[in-house]
């Protein structure tokens, strides 16, 4: 068996970054930028008001001094001709600065009378202009690789960027496998129950920015496992989903070795997720994960993801570990890493006191992998833990 490390390691190495395509600006939010993206225009192109009031000099300012409104500036119309001594200009917030003045006064600061304005007592120092440029200027660069959130794309469309370059989204196809899967949904037999893992593997890799793909479920049989493998033509990555182990009817393996998977590992000292293997499969990378649901979900937090995040062109990053003081004593760990369901409470770290890897009820409700390392020793209440997010 070797490590979660020399396994992470091992995935990562199955996959390179995708290609780059061009996608409209509406459709690149959750995208990954792939490469730097240069702004073509200056924002704001010109000087522009910051508020609603008079646009007029900045040496004449004093209280009840007098000015005459000589035109006004909006919006998308600016005033064209030149503030000169006594005059002022009406102005609006984001409308140009007139030439001549420096200065905005805010209306409530001021009373007008006809074409007339008085300044009040306490315009203080605020000019109330927002320079050009102030923003971005024209070559700055927004740099790949970058995850767009909302906030980017409003700022690539300020910079009218139309179309974006985005790494291609990976398509992973996810095959659960076992005669005793149906889909949620349907109606189990007696013997029956439903196909869960599946469903939560594909929500967490759209969540990165995958397309996911769900096949149908393979029965287990050879014919059937083939019938689905043949399904996932065309995809990146191809997760199964159980028939891992060493039982009768586990038969990823054997099946995956028939069509051709190179094998880059079989087992991990890692737990949940003993009975984790990785490869390739052609142009596909493979992942075979255990088919415990909470095995498979930690297998995809640890290994699924950080693929996918490579694949998406994020690059490999080491896994994020925060700390926090144990809320309990704990036994000594043994010779499988121990990726325990922990919920924090008050900043300290309580695992679940119900570990098997079959229990979505208490993943669902667990905020917090605790790590215990390999052969890690008996611990007390108030020893630092090492936790990963979930
Ligand atoms: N003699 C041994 N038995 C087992 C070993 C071992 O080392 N020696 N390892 C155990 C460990 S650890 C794990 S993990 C499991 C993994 O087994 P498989 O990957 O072969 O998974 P299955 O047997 O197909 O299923 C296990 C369990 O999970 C349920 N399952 C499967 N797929 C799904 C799905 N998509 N949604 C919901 N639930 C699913 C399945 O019904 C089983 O209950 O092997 C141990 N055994
Ligand atoms: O390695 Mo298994 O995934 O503990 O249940």
């Amino acid at each position: 068996m070797i490590s979660v490390e020399e396994a992470r390691t091992a995935v990562l190495a199955l996959a390179a970054p995708l290609a780059v395509q061009h996608v409209p600006l509406r459709h690149a939010a959750g995208r990954v930028l792939a490469q730097d993206v240069v702004a073509t225009r200056t924002q704001p192109p010109f000087a522009a008001s910051s508020m609603d009031g008079y646009a007029l000099r900045r040496a004449e300012v004093e209280p009840d001094a007098m000015f005459k409104v000589i035109g006004e500036s909006a919006a998308g119309h600016r005033f064209d001709g030149t503030v000169k001594a006594g005059q002022a200009v009406r102005i609006f917030t984001g409308a140009p600065l007139p030439e001549g003045a420096d200065f905005i006064v805010i209306q409530e600061d001021v009373t007008r009378r006809g074409d007339l304005i008085t300044l009040g007592h306490n315009i203080g120092d605020k000019d109330n202009i927002r320079p050009a440029g102030g923003d971005f200027s024209a070559g700055q660069t927004v740099t790949a690789p970058l995850l767009l959130r909302p906030a980017d794309i409003a700022l690539l469309a300020a910079m009218n960027i139309a179309s974006v370059p985005v790494t291609r989204k990976p398509v992973v196809a996810i095959l659960a496998t076992g005669d005793e899967l149906v889909q949620p949904g349907e109606t189990p037999e007696p013997d029956q129950i439903v196909a869960s893992n599946s469903f939560g593997l594909a929500a967490m890799l759209e969540g990165l920015g995958a397309e996911t793909r769900l096949l149908p479920i393979a029965r287990d049989t050879t014919a059937s496992l083939k019938q689905a493998f043949a399904l996932a033509k065309g995809a990146d990555l191809i997760v199964t989903i159980g028939g891992a182990s060493v039982g009768d009817h586990d038969l990823v393996a054997p099946v995956a070795a028939e069509l051709g998977m190179e094998q880059s590992f079989y087992k991990v000292a890692m737990r949940p997720g003993k009975p984790l293997m990785a490869g390739r499969m052609g142009d596909m990378a493979m992942i075979g994960l255990p088919g415990n649901p909470v095995s498979a979900m930690v297998c995809g937090t640890v290994f699924v993801a950080p693929i996918v995040r490579k694949m998406l062109g994020l690059g490999i990053a080491e896994p994020e570990m925060h700390s926090a003081p144990l809320a309990c004593d704990m036994p000594a760990n043994g010779a499988r890493a121990h990726y325990m369901r922990a919920r924090l409470i008050d900043g300290k770290l309580h695992p679940d006191t119900r570990q098997d890897s079959s229990l979505l009820s208490v993943l669902a409700t667990a905020d917090a992998l605790l790590i215990r390392p390999v052969d890690d020793p008996t611990r007390s209440a108030g020893e630092i833990g090492t936790y990963l997010l979930l």
